[in-house]
């Protein structure tokens, strides 16, 4: 029998498991499972307390023998506990919405915010921006839905001051998908994505390169977990453990990723790091030598420059929906935009800052042939990774000494939940 765990239709992604056992000690199963399953599961009552996700936060409502008053008044529950056979429906998600509002500093009484999505997530989302206070709230929905706009209505809305995406645009796998544009809202003051698959949807990301605070789900996750761990041992846990766990988790999924000139150091300090930091390493140069199955001068005399770069950004997209691992890029893989933002959405960017006269010309490398092409390398890119990258690290002592810093940067500067909002 599972005591806890988590019931849904597709669980594969998530971080639940992770996050309850470092909340609360117990051990904690994903429980996928199918309409049918979900019947008898409820009905034989096997277990001390679950959490619910989509889709059935509502289907298990009538399995309920009584509601609080958040799961009521919203018509979601997340969490059940099973008291002596009695099960109690309750709806977390509200105060980890209400977590994550406090957390970027969002100003909601009085404003005017705009819903991205109509299911489920966006009931709590009203229900929070309603209890806050908020002016007006207007749902978009690509259903016309009664009762709300279409996304292109939503565009025109010029006095929108707050976004919440609750969609599941720009979810995993889905994470290249083009983000709902927010060139239109010249007031808007925050953006709230509750997708935490990529950590920083485009979305978010997109609003912090306009300079509006925003933040993804992550934070909400483990709130309602923690709110969640509540009900399930009967007592609170404290608020900070909110924090430690967000954290710990932040450290543990983000990637690193290594950006720089050619014989910088980056496959080097890569290696020597991933395995210093106990983390999965990735060399994208090796990874498309490896799907071509050709050497990169190769690659370079048959397709050209932009033949490789075709099959880099393929690559790119395809690691930078991974967690947890340590990143080396090719010299030029952060000069495309698309690329750097793919990678920023799961990590953080260390520029390996090599002063030129510690750089040499390297075998293998068909646009660094020379010190003059090296040199001029140098002086075009410097630039553009030090405006890319979130914390740069002078390579110019001993390796050991350089992956400690480089360590250290990452956990202390790129890992705070400030890096998120
Ligand atoms: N701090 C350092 N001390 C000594 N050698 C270094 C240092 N950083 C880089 N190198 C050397 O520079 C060369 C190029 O490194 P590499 O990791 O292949 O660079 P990149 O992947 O950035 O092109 C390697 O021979 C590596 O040992
Ligand atoms: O600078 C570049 O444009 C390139 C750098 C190489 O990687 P390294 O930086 O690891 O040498 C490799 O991706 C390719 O030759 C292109
Ligand atoms: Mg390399």
């Amino acid at each position: 029998m599972a005591e806890y765990g988590l019931i849904g239709k597709t669980l594969s992604h998530s971080f639940s498991k992770p996050i309850h056992e470092q909340l609360g000690g117990y051990s904690y199963e994903l429980l996928p499972m199918e309409p049918k399953e979900l019947d008898r599961f409820l009905t034989e009552k096997k277990f001390r307390a679950v959490n619910v996700t989509i889709p059935y936060k509502e289907t298990v409502i009538p399995y309920c023998d009584e509601l609080d008053a958040h799961a009521a008044a919203i018509g979601a529950v997340n969490t059940i506990v099973n008291e002596n056979g009695r099960l109690i429906g309750h709806n977390t998600d509200f105060a980890g919405m209400m977590a994550l509002v406090r957390a970027v500093g969002a100003q909601v009484q009085g404003a005017h915010v705009l819903i991205l999505g109509s299911g489920g997530t966006c009931k709590t989302a009203s229900a929070v921006m309603r209890s806050l206070g908020a002016a007006s709230i207007t749902v978009a929905s690509r259903s016309n839905k009664p009762g709300t706009v279409s996304y292109e209505q939503a565009q025109s809305l010029s006095q929108i001051q707050i976004i919440v995406n609750a969609s599941p645009a720009g979810m995993f796998p889905n994470n290249a998908e083009e983000n709902f544009p927010l060139s239109h809202f010249k007031q808007l003051q925050t953006v709230i994505d509750v997708v935490y698959n990529p950590i920083k949807t485009n979305l978010v990301l997109d609003a912090q390169s306009r300079g509006i605070p925003a933040i993804g789900g992550l934070l909400m996750l483990v709130a309602q977990a923690k709110y969640a761990a509540d009900y399930f041992l009967s007592k609170t846990l404290p608020e900070e453990q909110i924090d430690a766990v967000y954290e710990s988790l932040i450290k543990e999924k983000k990637n690193l990723v290594l950006c720089g000139m050619p014989m910088s150091g980056k496959t080097t300090i890569g290696k020597r790091l991933a395995n210093m930091m106990n983390r999965r390493f990735v060399d994208l140069d090796d990874e498309i030598v490896k799907r071509e199955n050709k050497s990169i001068p190769e690659i370079f005399d048959e397709a050209g420059e932009a033949g490789f770069r075709k099959i880099e950004a393929e690559v790119v997209r395809e690691w930078a929906k991974e967690n947890g691992c340590l990143i080396s890029c090719g010299g030029g893989t952060v000069l495309s935009q698309a690329n750097v933002r793919a990678l920023l959405q799961n990590g953080e960017i260390c520029l390996i800052d090599r002063p030129l006269s510690l750089l040499s010309v390297g075998e293998g490398r068909p646009l660094a042939k020379s010190m003059a092409e090296v040199s001029a390398l140098y002086d075009a890119r410097m630039p553009v990774y030090r405006a890319c990258c979130t914390f740069s690290v002078t390579n110019d002592a001993d390796l050991s000494a350089v992956c400690k810093k480089i360590e250290e940067k990452f956990y202390e500067t790129a890992c705070t939940k400030r890096a998120e909002s």
